[in-house]
């Protein structure tokens, strides 16, 4: 069986193709700035003999005028020539969507039908940036795969454990009732696929984890074995940690503030809050990769932003492990959470009251994998582990089809 999974964000696709049941990545790809004059294609083909060698790469300059556009290039690069790894279109049997916002109507995974789809756009005005996207890949990928079988994985799907005390909001008990205004969490696929990988690691099914998952969105969740207790993202992406642009925790009279006084529009505060915030706002930056560079060079911006992106997740380090009563491991994941070294080195610092002990020599190394970098007398693990969104998403495609 093939299994075709799809990340289909604002102006890009993420895509990559398995061989089930070896969950064997045959290829993976990028497609960026769609909409834009020149969109680009990332294209990797791994070795079907020895996938864990570096994977043909090939790229691509073009006008994609659109998402169709994209896919049906995707599925050229599949299909045509050189490339190909399958014949043609009727050789993907399953196509697995990530969709951010699945309410609290899809707690797992989900054959879709017109009747999800319908859920999935009422969804929209609670995912304006991301359930579009998702919602127009869908439409895409059954016109270009109309044999295979179209199945939906939700960020939210693995938070939908979390106790009502902790999803619920002080507010007005209608506006959860009538408006579904709660918590709801996102990365779901992410937290589950590192939190599973930890607890086997550890050899404790009901570990106390808090996993971190620093991207371009950034979030934590507090995991007790595969039970998620709570997490920093809430409605909507917005909430919790510093990310690239995103501003995360935000007393909500500055947005009264902003919409009175201040006379910005609606639109205007959407724009601030999840497109000039973050890393971007703080520094100038958003890629934390520019933002080393610019605080390895004195940059005193850079280094305010840097200690307030720490201190967030230090903070909530502290409540997670309150809501656990302890802890096992923290696990570091995502762009940031993966290969940055010092911000984990900086999140680690001075944490032994939580039984955190980081073993700094160890966290310099870029070993591929799951890495323990704490210290052999650390109570608690530091652990980094390098997140599949995408395996987890064919994962549990192929789960809900057995
Ligand atoms: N070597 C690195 N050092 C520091 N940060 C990195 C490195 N590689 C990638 N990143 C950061 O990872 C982030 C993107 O993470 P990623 O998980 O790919 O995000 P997303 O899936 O949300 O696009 C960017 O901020 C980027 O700067
Ligand atoms: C939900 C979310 O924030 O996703 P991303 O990090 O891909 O923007
Ligand atoms: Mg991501």
């Amino acid at each position: 069986m093939n299994i075709f999974v799809v990340n289909s964000g604002s102006s890009s696709i993420k895509y990559q193709l398995f061989r089930w049941p070896a969950e064997q990545p045959v290829c993976s790809g990028l497609v960026e700035r769609i909409g834009q004059q020149q969109a680009t294609i990332t294209h990797k083909v791994f070795d079907p003999t020895n996938p864990t060698t570096a994977p043909a790469e090939q790229h691509l300059t073009l006008a994609l005028p659109d998402h169709e556009a994209g896919l049906r290039e995707v599925v050229g690069l599949l299909t045509a020539g050189e490339t190909a790894v399958i014949q043609n279109p009727a050789d993907i049997h399953v196509i697995g969507h990530r969709v951010v916002h699945g309410g609290e109507e899809f707690a797992a995974t989900t054959l879709i039908t017109p009747a999800v789809k319908a859920e999935i756009k009422r969804l929209f005005a609670l995912a304006p940036l991301h359930n579009p996207a998702n919602y127009l890949g869908i439409e895409v990928a059954e016109q270009l795969f109309p044999q295979a079988r179209q199945v939906a994985v939700f960020d939210t799907a693995f938070h939908q454990t979390l106790p009502e005390y902790a999803f619920r909001y002080a507010l007005p008990e209608a506006l959860y009732t009538e408006q579904r205004i709660r918590k709801y969490g996102f990365h779901g696929t992410s937290h589950q696929y590192v939190a599973r990988q930890a607890a086997t690691h550890l050899g404790l099914p009901e570990a106390r984890l808090i996993t971190i998952h620093l991207g371009n969105g950034c979030s934590m969740a507090a995991v007790r074995g595969s039970r998620a207790l709570d997490t920093t993202m809430g409605f909507g992406p917005l909430a919790g940690l510093v990310m690239g642009t995103r501003s995360g925790d935000l007393d909500p009279s500055v947005l009264l503030h902003l919409l009175g006084p201040l006379g910005y529009s609606v639109e205007q505060v959407s724009t601030l809050l999840n497109k000039e915030s973050g890393m971007l706002g703080l520094s100038g930056f958003s890629d934390m990769r520019d933002v080393t560079k610019a605080l390895n060079a004195g940059d005193t911006r850079a280094a305010l932003a840097y200690d307030l992106y720490a201190y967030r997740i230090r903070q909530y380090i502290g409540a997670y492990a309150a809501v656990l009563n302890g802890l096992d491991a923290i696990v570091f994941t995502a762009g940031v959470g993966e290969n940055d070294a010092l911000v984990r080195s900086r999140v680690c610092q001075d944490m032994g009251f939580f039984g955190l002990e980081l073993d700094e020599a160890q966290n310099q190394l870029r070993t591929p994998g799951l890495r323990d970098i704490s210290t052999a007398s650390s109570r608690a693990r530091i652990l980094v582990i390098p997140t599949n969104e995408e395996l987890e998403i064919a994962r549990q495609c192929a789960q809900l089809l057995n």
